[in-house]
């Protein structure tokens, strides 16, 4: 019996099913949590739904950028980008019950056997654990509920940058989103900046979210994908950056959750 994390599938089947092969995943013994970013842009995101649809019972995911934006097109009836290659998902005939799935998912987990949050981009600095996970049940809630069409028309802009008791409750729902699924660097006041996406800043303003002073502190363990453009790399011992990549011509990483031990396998193509 064990317990493993993934980095984004983005739609790489193969590498994700040789990776379970590899550690001999069972479902009945087994679980497997899953940074997020399941589909979009690689050769296969319905193989990769499929695969976790039927073994739903032993996987928890943590909803990435790429998942929400499936879901909010699902339900905004919106086409898929090309470029995201989701036209077998959303032809498929299975596609609401897929969404369905997705949509059940928590945007953050606490694995408490295990000292550890896991989300899709990582930690606010300026919330504690406790906060992260309140403020999770409360974006759940909104693309969970009644109102999950309008949560999700409200969900693309890079504002608030800052948490106010008194927002609306679509902005709060967009900076707890943001904040999950988005965050690479923040400034020293913890607000997101949206601009770079590669793994280093010229800008000195500006430092990886898990650089920041209040994250330095923390001693409980962090997990998470999203930033491809860190090949895993992050200095700090209880940060664990699983997305290395493997729809970019990277790697896919599955890290075994008590040892931290990591199986990597390099990608089997090219975007
Ligand atoms: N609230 C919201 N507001 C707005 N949009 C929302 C949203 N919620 C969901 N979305 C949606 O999110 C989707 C993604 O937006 P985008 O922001 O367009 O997606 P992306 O560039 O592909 O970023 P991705 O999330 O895939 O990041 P990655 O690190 O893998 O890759 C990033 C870059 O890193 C590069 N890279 C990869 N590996 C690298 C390496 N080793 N070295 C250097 N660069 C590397 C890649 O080339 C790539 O350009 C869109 O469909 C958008 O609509």
């Amino acid at each position: 019996m064990a317990d493993y994390a993934i980095g984004d599938l983005q739609g790489c089947y193969s590498e994700f099913d040789t990776l379970l092969k590899r550690v001999d995943f069972n479902p009945s013994q087994d679980h497997l949590y899953l940074v997020g970013d399941i589909v979009a842009r690689g050769p296969d995101s319905l193989a990769c739904l499929e695969h976790l649809y039927t073994m739903q019972g032993s996987v928890s995911i943590t909803l990435g950028n790429h998942d929400l934006h499936l879901i909010a097109c699902h339900y905004l009836n919106k086409p898929a980008n090309p470029k995201d290659k989701l036209a077998d998902v959303f032809d498929s005939p299975k596609r609401a019950e897929y969404i369905h799935f997705l949509q059940q998912q928590p945007l953050a987990l606490w694995l408490e056997r295990y000292d550890m949050l896991i989300s899709h981009a990582g930690l606010n600095p300026n919330w504690s654990i406790k906060k992260a996970l309140k403020r999770a049940r409360f974006a759940e809630r909104c693309y969970q509920g009644a109102d999950a069409s309008h949560y999700f028309a409200n969900m693309y802009d890079p504002h608030p940058l800052a948490w106010q008791s008194t927002l609306p409750n679509e902005a709060k729902f967009r900076y707890i989103v943001n904040y999950f699924t988005r965050m690479r660097f923040v400034n020293l006041l913890g607000e997101l900046d949206f601009s770079n996406k590669t793994s280093i800043s010229e800008d000195s303003s500006i430092i990886p979210w898990f650089e920041h002073p209040n994250i330095s502190k923390l001693k409980q363990q962090i997990t998470f994908g999203h930033w491809a453009a860190l090949e895993g790399k992050v200095k700090a011992k209880n940060i664990h950056a699983l997305d290395t990549g493997c729809v970019w011509g990277g790697a896919m990483t599955l890290m075994e959750l008590s040892q931290k031990g990591c199986f990597v396998e390099k990608s089997h193509s090219f975007i």
